[in-house]
């Protein structure tokens, strides 16, 4: 048995969760503030919150790539703090990441791009397209065509628009086979008809492979229409968690309002 599969099923219970997680920065700056939250196998959860609100950081701390200074992170079975570098790299293969710029490599085929996300299974680095084994192209022109660019497979990838960058982007995560997928603005560069297209993509492979997606949002109508749960954060604080069809658009932008409201009270004081 290889130590991965000691892990827990990420099928049952919660495969993320947060215990008073607290991050401070030098500045000093406390980005999470006692954040506690957690969530299940195929669950969409969007964090909403204004600029600096901690929801990167948020992010950054599911797969490692930032530690708390106090309180725990559970992924995937993993103690992500306690966890050393291999048993780290381990987990961050079962976690997949999509950005807000894409990060493709431009000059690169589409399918090439989307080859790269098998390359953690695969071990070594690969040069060009046929140095990838017939079955993993294969795939990954199976996960083009899940997300409806099969026909654009041998243009560069420099050549489409931000809409379909952003869903390769979806089928090269896609080919990491992974547990998390983690979203940070995924839509922000990107106008609102393509940003629906991404959203319902990413809710669909959510369902359809029980992803636990952590997305990170700044519009209140696509965390209502595509998301489970919202989680609303203020100056590093969790001030919602809340399933979406118990919450309306007022509701909803009460998270960002809280600032106003806050200020309000504090020069009355
Ligand atoms: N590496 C760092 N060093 C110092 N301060 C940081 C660092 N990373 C984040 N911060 C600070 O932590 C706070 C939270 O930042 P974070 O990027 O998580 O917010 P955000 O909600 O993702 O913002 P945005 O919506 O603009 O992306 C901010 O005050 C930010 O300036």
């Amino acid at each position: 048995m290889s130590s991965n599969d000691q892990l827990p099923d990420a099928s049952t219970g919660d495969v993320i969760r947060f215990d008073t997680v607290t991050k401070r920065f030098p500045g000093p700056v406390t980005a999470l503030d006692e954040v506690s939250l957690s969530a299940r196998a195929g669950e969409v959860v969007v964090l909403l919150g204004l600029s600096g609100s901690g929801k990167s950081t948020l992010l950054r701390h599911v797969d490692g790539l930032q530690l708390p200074t106090s309180g725990a992170v559970e992924v995937l079975g993993v103690d992500v703090a306690a966890a050393g570098a291999r048993e780290l790299r381990r987990l961050r293969r079962r976690i997949g990441f999509v950005f807000q710029q894409f990060h493709l490599v431009p000059t690169l085929t589409v399918l090439e791009n989307v080859c790269h996300g098998a390359l953690g299974r695969l071990g070594g680095p690969r040069l060009g397209l046929p140095t990838y084994p017939k079955r993993i192209r294969e795939e990954a022109l199976d996960q083009l065509d899940r997300v409806g660019l099969g026909e654009r497979a041998f243009q560069r990838a420099d050549t489409l628009s931000g809409g379909q960058q952003q869903r390769v982007a979806i089928a090269r995560a896609m080919m990491q086979r992974p547990e998390v997928l983690l979203a940070d603005e995924p839509v922000a560069s990107l106008d609102p008809e393509s940003s629906h297209q991404v959203m319902e993509l990413i809710s669909k492979v959510a369902t359809e492979e029980k992803l636990t997606v952590l997305c990170s949002l700044h519009q209140v109508d696509l965390a209502l229409t595509w998301g489970d749960r919202i989680i609303g954060l203020h100056t590093g604080r969790v001030v919602m968690d809340t399933p979406v069809s118990e919450i309306d658009h007022a509701d909803a932008m009460s998270i960002y309002a809280k600032v106003g409201a806050e200020s309000v009270a504090e020069a009355a004081e």
